[in-house]
């Protein structure tokens, strides 16, 4: 059988997804949404909410956290995902930053970087000296310090390695989990430039944010999850303008919620985007 032709623009695709962990926990419920080629989508809502778990689901990781898809489908371009094999996913060109931004302690800076890679087989020296480069150009910070044990960085230095580690994996979707989370906020402003950049570069982003302001600042749509469904979701400029998503945050979900986001041109109780 000839092999599909590949996917010059892929989209990520999660229909109808359901997520459990072990029997008694329902993480995700019906959830739905799409990241297009390029673009950048912000995925917001308050602890627990199910962000984490949504992104798991795509990178193939949920395994690790004894989750696991039990309805719906993802699809990234031709490519089907189902939750349990991140090397697939980064094969496909999805590769996820975790939060908490879990560099390798112990290693150097460089010995993280080249862990980047790593489930993509053997690749070209070139491949890979353009993956530096560009992390280098992003991060020159990283590039001064490639002897030094990746444990004595700064927070915000280690939040650009995990994010540098990721991109040596030259991801056409790379998905960001909190990468604001315990920054002061010249590091978050220097984050988003940064997320900014690399969409510039042609990398879709998933985003999952708590900082619902700097998402919806860098983000095309967004989706708001609310105890694993999702409730609202829009073109960003449209949700920033109103109060819709600070009132799911709060927990008001009824009534004016809905009518301020109809009028933003929203859906709510509704995953597509
Ligand atoms: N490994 C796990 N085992 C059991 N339950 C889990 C596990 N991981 C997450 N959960 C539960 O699944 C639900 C969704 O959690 P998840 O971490 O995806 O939310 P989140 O929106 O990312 O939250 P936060 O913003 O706090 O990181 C929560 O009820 C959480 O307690």
């Amino acid at each position: 059988m000839p092999e599909a032709p590949p996917d010059d623009e892929p989209a990520l695709q999660v229909e109808d997804l359901d997520v459990t962990y072990g029997r008694a926990v329902s993480a995700l419920r019906s959830v739905s949404l799409t990241v297009p080629h390029g673009t950048v989508v912000a995925l917001l809502g308050a602890n627990g909410a199910g962000k984490t778990t949504l992104l798991r689901a795509v990178s193939g990781t949920l395994r690790l956290h004894r989750g696991a898809v039990t309805a719906g489908r993802i699809h990234y371009g031709t490519t089907e995902l189902d939750g349990r094999d991140p090397v697939a996913a980064v094969r496909a060109g999805v590769v996820q930053v975790p939060e908490g931004r879990r560099v390798f302690a112990g290693l150097t800076v460089d010995e993280n970087l080249r862990s980047g890679g790593l489930g993509l087989g053997r690749r070209r020296p070139d491949q890979v000296a353009r993956a530096r480069e560009r992390v280098f150009t992003l991060f020159p910070r990283l590039a001064e310090r490639t002897r030094q044990a990746a444990g004595l960085l700064s927070g915000g230095e280690q939040q650009m390695l995990a994010i540098g580690r990721a991109l040596m994996a030259a991801p056409r979707l790379l998905l960001l989990d909190e990468p604001s989370l315990g920054l002061a906020p010249q590091m978050v402003h220097r984050i988003a430039e940064v997320v900014r950049e690399i969409n510039a570069q042609g990398t879709a982003v998933l985003l999952v944010e708590q900082n619902a302001g700097m998402a919806l600042s860098l983000a095309d749509t967004a989706h708001v999850l609310e105890v694993g469904e999702v409730r609202l979701s829009g073109p960003a400029d449209e949700l920033a303008r109103t109060d819709a998503v600070k009132r799911l945050y709060l927990g008001e979900t009824s009534g004016e919620g809905a009518e301020t986001a109809q009028r933003a041109g929203t859906t709510e109780g509704q995953g597509a985007a």
